[in-house]
């Protein structure tokens, strides 16, 4: 998110940010640093940011936030206005059913003034539409995005709350209910709207006897199993610093009565001040947070099917069942639907790089029936080896990957060189932003793929790959072996 286009009423922009932090500072215990300002980063396609007003020490506290200040599930009326144990939906949806009631109260929420700093519209891939969407190609995070499953969760357990309940969550816009068509796709969009607040703004919250670090909001929208999880919760103006990778200087920390943000180097005057989002995918970062930037791109991965393995190996399908290859693999909890490859620094080798769980595949999908029969009557696992043959098939299926992204990585290129000069990126709005983001993600996954396909060819070069046991070549197995 960027700019005037995802917040409410932007022409107040800088009344809203200031209406807020006299909110924030109005709340008893809440501190704030005057060495810090709450920045408007629109130009730079950041929306809110915070920033250095002077030179900040190592170590120094920026802000304290009370734990009552956070909008959480504890801290809000709601619990004791339902019937219903609030918490039992787990850590997601029961503060999205709350974030839903402070939010339809309007000014009548303690936290209006904050909610007025939120976006109310997003980037994220969850918002993308069919077109836009294709334009990430072949990427697996498109499978991941996982809005039809949030919108079941949504409707079979927040809309009978909400529906049962219309003096708490009155619909409002001239809507007369949550009911029907009309009502429904308004829930949808409001619930979507608190889901990726939740998703890209909201910090686990740990609980208050337990004085270690804060961790990131960094769980898919939904998507985990709620068990054991902490609860979560919005940490005003602790949501409101931007992350750029290895720019971090700031980090939050969980203490008895408040969460507490600490610089943790020297920040110089007029320095943003960055938190830690973690080690993300740029593809990642679009699915959780919708923006990206190349300080991001040492962390991009490729995923690689089991059915895109499966297919380059010439099975008829990747049924664990029907399969007795992966039948064994998954016997010894060696078989994955997707296997990510990071990408390789400059002196990776192909071992230090490909999952373990990926060359077991490999080197099980190449053994002679004769082999593999031996492994299965011992109940074994293969040996994982990258030999000729596992070679072979994993270029293959990176060849058939390459084929899938529909344009070449020179052509991406050339579309991104094209698009606008480099050094005004926030300049593009809607769909064009997506578009030049969804061509970095991809960009990023193809530079993977041409990596370790030189990789392969290297080591086809070195001569030092093994043929298999059973004596097999590379090409009596497979239709194209590495370039040599
Ligand atoms: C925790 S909020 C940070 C505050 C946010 N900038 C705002 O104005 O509300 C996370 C969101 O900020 C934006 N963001 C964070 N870091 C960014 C960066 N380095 N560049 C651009 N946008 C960023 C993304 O839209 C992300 O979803």
């Amino acid at each position: 998110m960027s700019s005037s286009a995802h917040f409410p009423d932007p022409a107040s922009f800088q009344d809203q940010s200031d209406r807020f932090v006299s909110w924030l500072e109005s709340n008893p215990g809440v501190k704030v640093n005057s060495k810090i300002l709450l920045a408007d980063l629109r130009s730079n396609g950041a929306g809110r940011g915070v920033v250095a007003r002077s030179h900040i020490a190592e170590g120094e506290e920026l802000f304290s936030i009370p734990r009552s200040v956070i909008l959480a599930v504890q801290n809000s009326q709601l619990k004791s206005l339902l019937s219903q144990d609030v918490d039992a939906l787990g850590p997601w949806l029961s503060l999205m059913l709350v974030m839903l009631y402070e939010y339809l109260q309007g000014t009548q929420s303690k936290w209006a003034p904050y909610f007025q700093v939120l976006p109310t519209r997003f980037d994220t891939l969850m918002f993308w539409s069919e077109p836009e969407l294709r334009e990430l190609q072949a990427s697996a995070i498109v499978d991941k995005i996982g809005k039809r499953g949030a919108e079941e969760s949504i409707l079979e357990s927040i809309a009978p709350i909400v529906r049962a309940n219309p003096a708490l969550f009155p619909p409002g816009n001239g809507l007369a209910s949550f009911d029907g068509d009309a009502g429904t796709a308004a829930l949808l969009e409001l619930t979507h709207m608190m889901g990726s607040l939740i998703m890209a703004y909201a910090f686990d919250i740990e609980k208050a006897e337990d004085d270690d670090e804060a961790e990131d909001p960094d769980e898919s929208y939904m998507t985990d199993d709620d068990e054991e999880q902490l609860s979560k919760g919005m940490v005003p103006l602790a949501d409101l610093l931007n992350a750029d990778a290895d720019r971090n200087n700031a980090r939050l920390y969980q203490e008895e009565e408040a969460l507490v943000m600490k610089s943790i180097k020297p920040i110089p005057e007029g320095e943003e001040i960055f938190n830690d989002y973690g080690e993300i995918p740029r593809a990642d970062l679009l699915r959780r947070y919708g923006y990206v930037t190349d300080n991001y791109s040492p962390f991009d991965v490729i995923e690689l099917s089991l059915d895109d393995i499966c297919q380059a190996a010439g099975l008829p399908n990747s049924n664990v069942e029907s399969q007795p290859r992966l039948q064994l693999l998954d016997e010894h909890d060696l078989l994955d639907d997707g296997y990510v490859i990071p990408r390789p620094s400059a002196n990776d080798k192909l071992e230090n790089i490909l999952p373990i769980e990926l060359v077991a595949l490999l080197t099980t999908l190449v053994q002679s029936p004769e082999e593999f029969e031996q492994r299965r009557s011992k109940n074994k696992p293969p040996r994982p080896a990258i030999e000729v043959n596992q070679a072979t098939l994993l270029y293959k299926v990176l060849q058939g990957k390459q084929v899938q992204y529909g344009t070449s990585l020179e052509q991406d290129t050339q579309l991104l060189h094209g698009l606008l000069p480099p050094q005004s990126p926030s300049s593009l709005e809607g769909s064009a932003r997506r578009h030049k983001m969804a061509l970095q993600v991809r960009i990023g996954e193809k530079e993977i793929l041409h990596s370790v396909l030189a990789l392969l060819d290297c080591l086809a070069a070195s001569g030092t790959l093994k043929r298999t046991a059973n004596g097999d070549t590379a090409d009596s197995r497979q239709s194209k072996a590495p370039r040599v």
